[in-house]
């Protein structure tokens, strides 16, 4: 009986982690439409419940704030099915979260090279850690994490991929093949 549980939920979520402009957002939202599953976007969660951005709470309440907020709302979503998850790129900062998030999904971590990042992201000043010296920052903040995304059992490579949705493709036949 309870296997049965276990096996009935134990692929409910679809859960992407990744690196800053590895695609989570992107790949997520083209994986809601295809399956027709809801997406729930941590960073545009928490904004909409703290009513201000992600660089007003890190500058006004700082970094572990921030992080307080992602572990609470990793605990709501992770006791929930049946939705993708677009996470922030500092989810693995915490090994908590990824523990309760393969609970009841499956974890997907999308890689990219600096160079792929960097790209993706140089127009876009909504990241405080990526604040100042983009790319001193990203080459950094990447080799420090490296292990944390590297430890995730399911990853998908993005670089120098042009298009979000061959990845998100690639997600929905994993998902199925592991539910069947
Ligand atoms: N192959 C690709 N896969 C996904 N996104 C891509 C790809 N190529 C370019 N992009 C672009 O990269 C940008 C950043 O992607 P996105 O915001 O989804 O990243 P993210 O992983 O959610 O970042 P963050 O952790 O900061 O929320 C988007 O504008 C997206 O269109
Ligand atoms: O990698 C990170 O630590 C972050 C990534 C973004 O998704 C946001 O969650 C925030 O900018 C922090
Ligand atoms: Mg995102």
């Amino acid at each position: 009986m309870f296997t049965d549980l276990l096996r009935d939920n134990v692929m409910r979520n679809i859960v992407l982690v990744g690196f800053m402009g590895t695609g989570k957002t992107t790949v997520g939202r083209l994986i809601a439409e295809k399956t027709g599953m809801p997406l729930v976007d941590m960073d545009s969660m928490i904004v909409k419940r703290a009513g201000k951005s992600i660089n007003e709470i890190f500058a006004e309440d700082g970094e572990p704030h921030f992080r307080l907020l992602e572990r609470e709302l990793v605990k709501e979503l992770s006791a929930r099915s049946d939705q993708i998850i677009s996470t922030g790129g500092g989810i693995v900062l915490n090994p908590e979260n990824i523990a309760d998030f393969e609970e009841t999904g499956l974890v997907v971590c999308l890689l990219a090279d600096a160079g792929s990042v960097l790209e993706r992201v140089r127009h876009d000043s909504a990241r405080p850690l990526l604040a100042g010296d983009k790319e001193a920052k990203v080459i950094a903040l990447l080799e420090s994490r490296k292990p944390l995304y590297e430890a995730i059992a399911h990853k998908i490579d993005t670089s120098g991929r042009p298009s979000p949705a061959p990845t998100a493709q690639e997600i929905i036949d994993l998902y199925e093949s592991n539910s069947r």
